[in-house]
């Protein structure tokens, strides 16, 4: 546990740059800090290793006062990412993150073993070890800073903006990475991020701090989200924070309809007869094929030989409301087939249900998503978080191939609607 209690740094030109800092990072957690330029959140981080010193209060590491301990001692505890990774340019990746390794004492070859086996751990091919810096990408070169920080195995890692260099794509890959590392290593970590989006995907807890080292308010992110503690923290969440709240929100309390989920075999006339405006039809796998609209029927054959409309998906359980919102908003019907983990049809969340589910989150009710996240991109619903791994599963279009399909390609589903006749999995994957 990292505990600030009432710490203030002023600086030799008299700029307060933390305010009397009070909060507790807790062991195995992530805590964010975040806040716009200038708020003190990187001189707030580097108090936790003694890269800068407190001029007032204390901060403790497990209960001990940090200014207590020497620095190398202090930092052989503490990993470091920092942003571009900085890597040394004229050592081999193997070499980069073996150094704390060497620096403790490990000889070459269990330094180097340990090294390789984080390279794998970060997801950096093997054949990467070899290089240099420079002939990485500076995705893959923050990777190996994850990796470099992460050698010795130290309890706390401290993570100054580490992925604010990179493109949007790469940004989202490294922090799906980070999740799933962190699902399995549980560190106590420090991320400092400017990007809103990124605290609340990654953050246990979001600590929001407002320019002169101030912190406006320490909370997770659901509930950021719900109850902001004032004027300046709602405009920093920005403008849908009601729509990125469904995110934190399980799709538990939307009622599925299994009646208007009908076999590729119906004949036409049974699907008029059901009275139902749309009806999503499933292959004999149960997978989701397409809608189809009762009221533009031919006069005889089955809804195999018809061409369907395409549908959005979430997964039933393991979504977000905002998942299940965002895959009836793909579909004609208005309705969102629900599957489950492995792709199968469980039902239809409705219009309807969706709206009563909405009604109760307005009221205060709604119980936490399993995997919450942030998007703000496209046609995926949930983004990721295990917090866990990116588990997106609004895929319009008829492409549920498993659970994990986060394919993107909602965006071409979308378009290119059911596949008519040919029910059955060979026809769908396209
Ligand atoms: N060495 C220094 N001497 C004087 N003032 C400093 C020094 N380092 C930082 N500051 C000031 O302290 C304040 C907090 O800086 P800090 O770098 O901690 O903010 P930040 O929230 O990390 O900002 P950013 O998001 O822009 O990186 C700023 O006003 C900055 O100008």
């Amino acid at each position: 546990m990292i505990t600030f209690n009432g710490v203030t740094k002023r600086y030799a030109d008299g700029t307060v740059a933390v305010d009397d800092l009070n909060l507790e990072v807790p062991t195995g957690e992530m805590t964010v800090f975040v806040g716009p330029s200038g708020c003190g959140k990187t001189t707030s981080l580097r108090m936790i290793n003694r890269m800068i010193d407190p001029s007032g209060g204390q901060l403790l590491l497990d209960g001990v006062d940090v200014t207590t301990i020497d620095p190398p001692t202090l930092r052989r505890g503490i990993g470091y990412v920092i942003q571009q990774a900085g890597l040394f340019p004229h050592r081999k990746i193997v070499d980069n993150v073996a150094t704390v390794p060497l620096l403790l004492g490990w000889d070459r070859k269990k330094a180097r073993a340990r090294a390789m086996e984080l390279l794998e751990r970060v997801g950096l091919d093997p054949k990467m070890a070899g290089r240099y810096p420079f002939q990485l990408s500076g995705g893959q070169q923050q990777r190996v800073g994850v990796a470099r920080a992460l050698a010795a195995d130290p309890p706390v890692l401290l993570m100054d903006e580490p992925f604010s260099a990179v493109d949007p794509i790469v940004r989202t890959s490294l922090q799906d990475e980070l999740l799933r590392l962190q699902a399995e290593l549980n560190k106590t970590i420090v991320f400092v991020t400017h990007d809103i989006d990124e605290a609340m995907k990654l953050g246990d807890r979001v600590a929001v701090l407002r320019v002169g080292g101030r912190l406006a308010q320490l909370d997770d992110p659901a509930t950021l989200l719900a109850r902001p503690a004032d004027d300046f923290v709602r405009e920093f969440l920005g403008r849908d924070r009601g729509i990125r709240r469904l995110s934190f929100i399980s799709d538990e309390g939307v009622g599925l309809r299994t009646d208007l989920l009908v076999p590729a075999s119906t004949d036409v006339a049974s699907a008029r007869a059901s009275g139902e405006e749309w009806l999503a039809v499933v292959d004999e796998r149960e997978r989701p094929l397409g809608w189809v609209a009762t009221g533009h029927l031919p006069a005889s054959g089955t809804l195999a030989d018809l061409e369907l409309a395409p549908y959005g998906t979430y997964v039933s359980g393991r979504d977000s409301l905002r998942g299940a919102l965002d895959a009836t908003l793909l579909s004609p019907s208005g309705n969102a087939v629900a599957v489950d983990g492995s792709g199968r049809a469980v039902g239809v969340a409705t219009r309807r249900s969706l709206n009563e589910a909405l009604t109760e989150v307005a009221a205060g009710a709604g119980s936490p998503a399993k995997s919450p996240g942030v998007t703000g991109s496209g046609v995926t619903g949930t983004g990721a978080s295990a917090k866990g791994p990116d588990v997106t599963a609004t895929d319009a279009g008829p492409s549920v191939k498993d659970a994990g399909d986060t394919s993107g390609a909602g965006g071409a589903g979308a378009t290119t609607g059911g596949t008519g006749g040919t029910a059955g999995p060979g026809g769908v994957d396209g």
